[in-house]
């Protein structure tokens, strides 16, 4: 019951619902119980004396009862469906706004379609039995508690003869549920796994198709239906034991009462209308006791559900506003950007050497940092760790002075644009994909953003312009035109802090000379960090910071660099194998080329 008191913040705002649902099931039920009673006036004081004048009172009355009845049996599922639908609301939107907080660090390992599963499957889990399964599961209780206290009051023996039976079955349906719970929680983490493969074959489907991998996907799909077909098929054998278990000792009491009941009534030491009373309170006592498999199974899944909701929902979150967090003076930040002696691990990879080591760089305000090194080098880590996707495992980077860890997460990424190596575009409009990191945008301003990231003219071809929807992830655009859309989003921002994380790579070079151009005005003023390898995206950056296995390999600018021996000058000479001029008037300062190069 741990998960259900750890889900309480969930549901318990609506106990009136709840109360209303159990209160409306036990009321329902408890009349339900005066049936075998009227029986019994109708046998022992009508039918057996021959006095048919009440019988038409007796039917008006069972009428009456039925009505009574209906109405409570609406105020259960009225109270059910309504607290069970808000929990699942509140859920969903808690679970969401998890989502929303979890830093880069869980999503590094987090994989979408188990997380999907959690939001849809788990969450209907948790719905069916807080809203139904619990009021049904307290029914049976209280079916037992009300139909013995009747039975006791008409014949004490012989309830507590048939009552023999129930311990023993309270038992079974326990052991019952100990069997079933870790399967329940296998099944739950293979649907995880099926919708994880089916996910991500539909998202790799052009890589699947391209490498002909059809026939291995379809196998390791079917190893994972198969294991979930085995837990099922583990489940469906617990419950072929455990169903004619629970019937045949639910029945055995129905067999005790007809035997020694009956004897009684020959005896005359009951009446026959008790023993008919007796028999209708037993049969609705003993078919609920053995549908507690069900009611078990249904709490033994929703409490699986719980369990992962409850691991996402209690998901620590490595990147987070502390006590002393302070938003930034919007007005007067400058954009000076310091890495101090920083040291960076990912989290997820304690037994690899750190991203970065002993890294130090100097960023004054509205400064060009060319980042530069080859695949795996570090540039990505470094500007990640600007916007803290990640904080620094050592040392400290600040912000015009003050350690970004005491800035407030949302004042200083409002202050940063990043454009991804992978440019990710929602599937809607161009003009609402462009205006997504300022949603308040002007339209001129969208199509200045566009113009800059040299975007607008090849959104002015496409037949619906700024309104086309793209599609998933930007499909049916090129890369190049992904880039520059994603460019110009980034660009409307008007960020302090921008960082191009190879965002260029995918454009042609004539293209790419065209953005260059443009930023070069728009980068005045703010501090601009370029990643890139192509040298022609890096030459007018105040620095250039060459990486090489998470160390500064090199620093300079781009004239300095060339001048020394390394992987800057050598990669160079190979993008640039035309110009052997420049190299030639750019002698090497002192010792020998290094040969290694930049891989790009
Ligand atoms: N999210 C992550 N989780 C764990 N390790 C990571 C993660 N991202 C990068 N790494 C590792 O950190 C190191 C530096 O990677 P990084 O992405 O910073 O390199 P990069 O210089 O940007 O490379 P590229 O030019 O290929 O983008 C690599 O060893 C990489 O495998």
């Amino acid at each position: 019951m741990d998960i259900f008191r750890n889900l309480k913040a969930y549901f318990w705002q609506d106990k009136g619902f709840m109360f209303g649902s159990v209160f409306g099931l036990a009321v329902a039920t408890a009349l339900g119980m005066v049936y075998p009673l009227l029986l019994r006036t109708l046998i022992d004081d009508m039918i057996v004396p021959g006095k048919f004048d009440g019988v038409l009172g007796l039917a008006l009355l069972a009428v009456g009862i039925i009505v009574v009845k209906a109405a409570f049996q609406f105020l259960h599922g009225f109270s059910g469906g309504r607290l069970g639908n808000r929990l699942a609301y509140r859920l969903r939107n808690a679970c969401y706004s998890k989502l929303q907080e979890l830093s880069f660090s869980f999503y590094d390992t987090a994989r979408t379609g188990d997380l999907m599963s959690r939001l849809t499957a788990d969450i209907e889990g948790i719905r069916n039995f807080i809203g139904f399964g619990l009021a049904q599961l307290m029914n049976t209780v209280f079916l037992v508690i009300f139909g013995f206290s009747m039975m006791f009051a008409i014949d004490w023996q012989l309830a507590l003869m048939t009552f023999v039976m129930i311990p023993i079955l309270g038992f079974v349906a326990i052991r019952f549920e100990q069997q079933i719970h870790p399967v329940f929680r296998a099944i739950r983490s293979s649907v995880g796994k099926l919708t994880v493969s089916v996910q991500e074959n539909i998202m790799g489907v052009r890589t699947v198709k391209s490498f002909a991998r059809e026939p291995f996907e379809v196998k390791k799909f079917s190893v994972n239906n198969d294991e979930y077909k085995r837990y099922n098929v583990e489940i469906s054998g617990v419950w072929a034991r455990f169903f004619p278990l629970m019937e045949f000792i639910a029945n055995f009491s129905v067999a005790i009462l007809i035997l020694v009941g009956g004897w009684r009534v020959i005896e005359a030491s009951l009446t026959l209308g008790e023993l008919v009373a007796l028999n209708g309170m037993l049969g609705l006592i003993v078919a609920p006791l053995w549908t507690l498999g069900f009611q078990i199974n249904n709490y033994t899944q929703s409490k699986a559900s719980g369990e992962r909701l409850l691991e996402l929902l209690n998901q620590p979150i490595s990147v987070r506003d502390d006590s002393h967090s302070m938003p930034l003076d919007e007005n007067a930040v400058t954009g000076h950007l310091k890495f101090n002696d920083v040291r960076f691990r990912y989290a997820n990879r304690e037994d690899h050497p750190s991203a970065l080591v002993g890294f130090n760089l100097d960023a004054p305000a509205g400064s060009v940092i060319g980042l530069l090194g080859g695949t795996g080098a570090g540039k990505s880590s470094a500007v990640s760790l600007l916007f803290r996707a990640y904080d620094v495992t050592e040392g400290a980077i600040t912000l015009d002075g003050i350690d970004i860890r005491h800035i407030e997460l949302e004042s200083l990424r409002s202050r940063t644009a990043i454009v991804f190596q992978e440019s990710f575009l929602f599937s809607t409009t161009i003009q609402e994909n462009i205006s997504y990191g300022c949603p308040g945008a002007t339209m001129d301003e969208i199509v200045e953003a566009a113009r800059l990231a040299q975007a607008d003219g090849f959104i002015r071809e496409l037949p619906l312009g700024y309104d086309t929807v793209v599609g998933e992830r930007g499909m049916g655009l090129s890369g190049g035109q992904k880039q520059r859309i994603a460019i110009a989003r980034a660009l409307l921002r008007k960020p302090k802090v921008l960082i191009l994380d190879d965002a260029t790579s995918a454009l042609d070079m004539e293209t790419e000379q065209e953005i260059q151009k443009a930023l070069l005005t728009v980068m005045k003023g703010r501090t601009t960090f370029i990643i890139a390898h192509r040298i022609s995206s890096l030459r007018h950056a105040d620095e250039i910071v060459v990486l090489d296995r998470g160390r500064v390999a090199q620093r300079g600018n781009h004239e300095k660099l060339l001048r020394q021996p390394g992987l800057y000058r050598e990669t160079f000479r190979i993008q640039f194998a035309d110009r052997p001029e420049e190299l030639d008037s750019s002698p090497v300062a002192s010792g020998g080329e290094n040969d290694r190069r930049v891989t790009g």
